[in-house]
């Protein structure tokens, strides 16, 4: 196996690495015997589906994301006031403040990565614009749109919503407030019944303690006026420029008018699951309120209000990204196996193949045409539910990186490509018959799909017990905390086991490079396998009780010579219709 090296690096690579060029020199001299006319590989002339390594188109991709939303914050309200000829005073016509922007999500057919997004790491909505005067409002903040593909997951993981504390720390002070003020009316009875009594003792002495302990308590009635505590929206108040700084120490403020939002926002942790193309943009943070210009404290006690109110502060949110690619077959193999020659053979696409492991190290995804555009579909659906609304003229099959054993502890490129064949329809086990025992290759296969779905279960489960926070409030204004030790996890709606989730797909063996000479042997061992787990007499090779073992078949197939492979299309559509 000659070592890979990246495109850009092909230049310098004799310089950076002697050693390892001369053996990649030496090794594509066997492979490739240039002829006169057409290039020959693996003994073959070149072709669509023998191309040469560098014969490959090599989109973009990402399956994780990280961003940070910023939504808007609200516009302030103005302080203003008429001013017209023989009107020196002028009524209040300050503009109220605009609200800020949301930010949504939304997924879209045609959208197949997330690399755009991971490059971006921020999305911030448009702020609101302060009003003015004349009653100007001002305008309202841009609202933003982030397209994902269709099997995207979304997870909160952070937010700060100033809107929630601010609520929260208001209504705490309310009941501050009401202690303090019922403290208040029990003290000023209990000195009403001192003095009663104080009048009506007539010796001197214990008419001297009734009086100092009613100073006392006067003592401490002032401390506490002191140390009462301030009301945590004060700050919203925004006083004309113009005030001189004994005005502004003196002036007295109206009670805020209560104010919810348009859109309130959605209660956290968000958790999303856009398996499929979303009709309206979901929201995920919201703007903030725009503040109320002067017109809105004109009142007798305020003639003429020289303050506005601030717009509030807007959702800040870290969310996590992972796409799950959404095809309707997936192929599952070793390296070198021949998965995207097969790809090749069934689709259009133009994915790398190479004869050495891990050509390819990014999903691909290729479309099976059905109906040619000729109008009628050249294998029908049996499916009558398809047929009669939407009859299947294509399906997706995703080619994946190749796994090798011990790819659950990381060996090879690990096993979390596999996520993007965990929802798929069918699974196509894709292996070389001319590479040893296929039974043994297909139960490795099978047990490093089933300890990749019981390592995700255990990571979603810790997931969910470490991002559960409680956004909803007690009505004394404490948050209630949620108790992580004696959660119950194990609900009735709880996801089902992915292991039983996976070993449930239908799934058949594609035994390819079956051109090769002496493999007959291999492939008759391993449809006599494939029949007894069908009659039952073996067990899945997964270990798993219940999975799907209806009709295990394997199809030999040469996809490089595209024989076969028809046979394949065929039986996907009947697995896909079941
Ligand atoms: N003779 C023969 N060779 C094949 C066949 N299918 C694939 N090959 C060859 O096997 C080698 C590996 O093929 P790939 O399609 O790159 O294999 P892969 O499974 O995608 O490999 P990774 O991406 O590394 O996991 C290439 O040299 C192919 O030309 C086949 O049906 N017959
Ligand atoms: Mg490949």
């Amino acid at each position: 196996m000659p070592p890979r090296c990246a495109p850009g690096t092909a230049t310098l690579a004799p310089f950076l690495y002697p050693s390892l060029f001369l053996v990649r020199v030496s090794s594509r001299i066997t492979q490739y015997r240039c002829s006169s006319t057409t290039q020959v590989i693996n003994d073959l002339p070149e072709s669509r589906l023998n191309p040469a390594p560098d014969d490959y188109a090599n989109p973009k991709f990402a399956d994780k994301a990280e961003l940070t939303l910023y939504a808007g914050r609200g516009g302030n309200g103005c302080v203003s006031f008429l001013r017209e000829a023989f009107m020196p005073d002028g009524p209040p016509n300050g503009g109220d403040g605009g609200a800020g922007g949301n930010i949504y999500i939304q997924a879209a057919h045609g959208e197949t990565s997330l690399h755009k997004i991971a490059r971006r790491r921020f999305v911030r909505a448009g702020r609101g614009r302060h009003g003015q005067g004349s009653a100007r409002s001002g305008t309202k903040g841009e609202d933003v749109i982030i397209t994902v593909p269709v099997g995207t997951i979304v997870r909160e993981i952070e937010r700060h919503d100033p809107y929630a504390e601010e609520e929260m720390s208001y209504r705490v002070f309310r009941g501050l407030e009401k202690q303090r003020k019922r403290e208040q009316r029990e003290a000023e009875e209990q000195r009403k019944r001192l003095a009663k009594a104080a009048e009506e003792e007539e010796d001197e002495y214990e008419r001297a303690i009734m009086q100092d302990l009613l100073e006392k308590q006067d003592e401490n009635e002032n401390e506490d006026e002191d140390g009462s505590p301030q009301d945590p929206r004060n700050h919203k108040w925004l006083l004309y420029p113009g005030l001189s700084k004994s005005e502004m120490g003196n002036e007295q403020f109206p009670k805020l008018p209560k104010r919810t939002k348009y859109l309130s926002q959605p209660p956290g942790p968000i958790q999303l699951d856009l398996s499929r193309p979303t009709e309206h943009p979901v929201l995920l943070a919201t703007g903030g309120i725009g503040g109320l210009g002067n017109p809105h404290f004109n009142s007798r006690q305020h003639p003429r209000p020289m303050f506005a109110t601030k717009g509030d502060e807007a959702v800040t949110m870290k969310i996590e990204l992972e796409l799950k690619l959404l095809a309707d077959v997936g192929l599952v193999g070793l390296p070198n196996a021949g998965k995207s020659t097969l790809l090749r053979a069934l689709t259009n696409s133009r994915t790398r193949v190479g004869n050495w492991a891990f050509t390819t190290l990014q999903p691909n995804i290729g479309t099976v045409v059905l109906d040619k555009y000729t109008g009628r579909p050249s294998i029908p659906s049996r499916d009558r539910a398809s047929t009669a609304a939407d009859p299947r003229t294509r399906f997706t099959v995703a080619d994946i990186p190749g796994l090798i054993e011990g790819a659950h502890l990381d060996r090879g490129l690990g096993i979390a490509f596999l996520r993007h064949v965990e929802r798929a329809g069918v699974l196509a086990f894709v292996i070389d018959l001319s590479a040893g025992d296929a039974v043994k290759a297909l139960n490795s296969l099978w047990r490093e799909v089933g300890l990749y779905a019981q390592m995700r279960e255990e990571e979603d489960r810790s997931r969910e017990t470490s991002s559960h926070i409680d956004w909803s409030m007690t009505e004394d204004g404490s948050s209630r905390p949620l108790d992580v030790l004696n959660a119950d996890l194990t609900s009735p709606n709880h996801t089902p086991a992915a292991a039983k989730h996976i070993a449930g797909k239908p799934w058949f063996v594609v035994a390819t490079k079956a051109d090769k000479p002496d493999t007959k042997d291999n492939y008759r061992q391993l449809s006599t396998y494939l029949e007894k787990i069908t009659k039952g007499e073996v067990g899945h090779p997964s270990g798993v009780e219940g999975a799907w073992i209806k009709k295990c078949t394997a199809i030999p197939v040469s996809a490089i010579n595209k024989q076969g492979v028809d046979r394949i299309t065929h039986w996907t559509v009947g697995l896909l219709d079941e």
